[in-house]
Parts: C-alpha cells; structure tokens; sequence
C-alpha cells in the first residue's frame, strides 16, 4: 500500500507564459512538447514525461499532486482503503490517464482539501534531458535506478492530525520528522518519506495558504547550479523568498525564489538520503543550520 513517490505537480496559473519562462529560464527545467488542447504546459526534470504541469487557470495555485504507487496491486489497495474509510474517490477516464502518461488514476481530498491524484503505471519519455540553462541532472533517482520522484512539497492541512493519519495510515507515508518551527507560536510541521530514500517527499504545515501550496522544491547535483540559478533569478528580478541556507533536517541547501503567481519554489542541492524501512523519527526545534532569512513579500513593507 506504500505510495512509492511524489511524482507530479498540476499548478495553475494565470500567466502560464511568463511560469514557463520562469521554469526554463530560471529553474532550468525542460519544456515538454505534448498535444493538449487546453493549453497547458508540460515541464521535464527527468525522464518522466513532465514533473509539473501549467494549466491555465482564473486563478494561480496548487491544483493537483500526483502521487505514484509502485504497481497495480498497490493502487488499487489504496483505492480501496480510501473507500473504506469514507473518502470521496473518483476515478480517472482513458482520456484524462492518458493526459497525465499514467496507466490509472484516481483523484480524492486529504482531510484538509488538497487534491490528490493517485497512479501507477507511468509511460515515460525516452528523449535526452537537455535543460535549457545546460544543467546537466536533476536529483529525482538514487543508484541509478531508484526514483525519487519530482522533489517535494509542503501542503496546508488546517486538519492537521485528521491529515496527518490519512497520508501516514492510507496513503502509506512515514513521519521523518516534526518541526515546531522557532519564533512560529503553535506552528507545526510534519515532514513525510514516500517509500523511498528522500528525507522528505510531502509535508504538511498547520496553517492556511491561499495558493494550496507553502511550497514546491527541485533538486540539482551541485552548489554551483544553485548559484548559477541565483543569477538567473536575479537577472530575471525573481522575488527571493529566502536567501541561500542550510535545512537540518535534510541537508538541504537551498534558495527560494517565487515563480510568477507566486508559488514559493525551493531551489537546491545536496539533500540527505534514508532508508525508509528503518527511519526513526525525530523532532527538531530549529529548521536550519545556517541561512534561510526569510522574507516573505510585504513583511519588509
Ligand atoms: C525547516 C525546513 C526543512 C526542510 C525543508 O525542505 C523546508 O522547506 C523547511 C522549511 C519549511 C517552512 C516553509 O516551507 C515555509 C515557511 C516556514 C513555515 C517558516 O517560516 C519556517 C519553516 C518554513
Ligand atoms: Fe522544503
């Protein structure tokens, strides 16, 4: 029943233009060319056949996370536990699977309202990488072979525990670990592995976010693709949400920069692996080492 990754993002937006130039001219992910009469837009990290779909939308956020099982027996465990617990799951036509280059999908709600979309089966896309800022990997496997999915992403759960349990108990996640954030009276975060080594493929933040989403995160191989992202960013007067630092739980060393609409992206390298078999959680007070001054827009105002 264990959900085998985070494997792709549909955001919405309002300028779906002015995303892809910020995804390719900033993030240094590949556009996707694939027939879509509805005017989305495919991003590529890897060789699935997009990592992050843009959709037009009235208006910008989260639309959908697409969380991959590891085969049919899997998904449809899952399915049928979400049933059985009394979610809301409706599956996904020929159509609509085809769309998202998956075998099967269905789509549900956690307990807090974020849309999930669960699959199996991905087809993928054979085609070299070739990013257009010359990075030459993004992190999404492990050994060669073992995929980490897209990165990660911290969702708002206003139901914290009721959430928290869904993806823990049905949706076959494991807690890596619990962040009382300082200087964030009450604030809770709960960081979650997939069954695989990424220290964390989903978290959930007790609190509201008007986009769906606290944040998305990309990783690449080296320091300098982080710095060379920085310039980018810089050039392309991209808001930095947070400047360079060092997260303690993961390792991570990361920016953050805001995509147009303003989905936070967290931008970095060197992330810590575990195994998720044996992975004891932990429980931190601090969420970084060094760095990460945040400045959220208007906080300086
Ligand atoms: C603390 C931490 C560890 C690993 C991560 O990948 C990571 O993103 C974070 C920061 C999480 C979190 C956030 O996403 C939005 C703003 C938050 C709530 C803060 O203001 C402190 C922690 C931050
Ligand atoms: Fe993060």
């Amino acid at each position: 029943m264990a959900v085998a990754a985070s494997g792709y993002l549909r955001i919405g937006a309002t300028e779906v233009d002015a995303w892809m130039g910020f995804g390719t001219g900033v993030l240094g992910l590949m556009e996707a060319q694939r027939d879509d009469a509805s005017g989305a837009r495919y991003l590529r990290l890897d060789d699935h056949p997009f990592r992050l779909m843009i959709e037009p939308a009235e208006a910008d956020g989260l639309i959908a996370t697409g969380l991959e099982f590891p085969d049919e027996d899997a998904f449809r465990a899952c399915c049928s536990a979400l049933t059985a617990a009394g979610h809301d799951i409706a599956p996904g036509s020929e159509a609509e699977a085809k769309r998202r280059a998956v075998t099967a999908f269905a789509t549900t709600q956690d307990p807090s309202g974020n849309v999930l979309e669960l699959y199996w089966g991905r087809e993928l896309d054979y085609t070299p990488l070739v990013s257009p800022q010359g990075i030459a990997n993004f992190v999404t496997t492990y050994q060669q072979t073992g995929d980490l999915g897209f990165g990660h992403l911290v969702l708002p759960a206003l139901e914290f525990d009721a959430t928290t349990d869904f993806y823990t108990e049905i949706i076959g996640m494991g807690i890596t670990d619990i962040l009382y954030p300082p200087g964030m009276d009450g604030a809770k975060i709960h960081f979650m592995h997939a069954n695989n080594p990424r220290q964390h493929s989903l978290a959930l933040f007790n609190g509201p976010h008007p986009l769906g989403v606290v944040h998305i995160m990309v990783e690449v191989e080296t320091m300098d693709e982080v710095g060379r992202a920085m310039d980018r960013a810089k050039a392309a007067g991209s808001h930095f949400l947070a400047t360079l630092g060092r997260h303690i739980n993961d390792n991570m060393c990361s920016v953050y920069l805001l995509a147009p609409g303003g989905i936070a992206v967290e931008f970095g390298c060197e992330g810590m692996l575990i195994d998720p078999e044996t992975h004891v959680a932990t429980v931190s007070t601090e969420g970084d080492l060094w760095g990460h001054e945040y400045n959220f827009p208007g906080m300086n105002d």
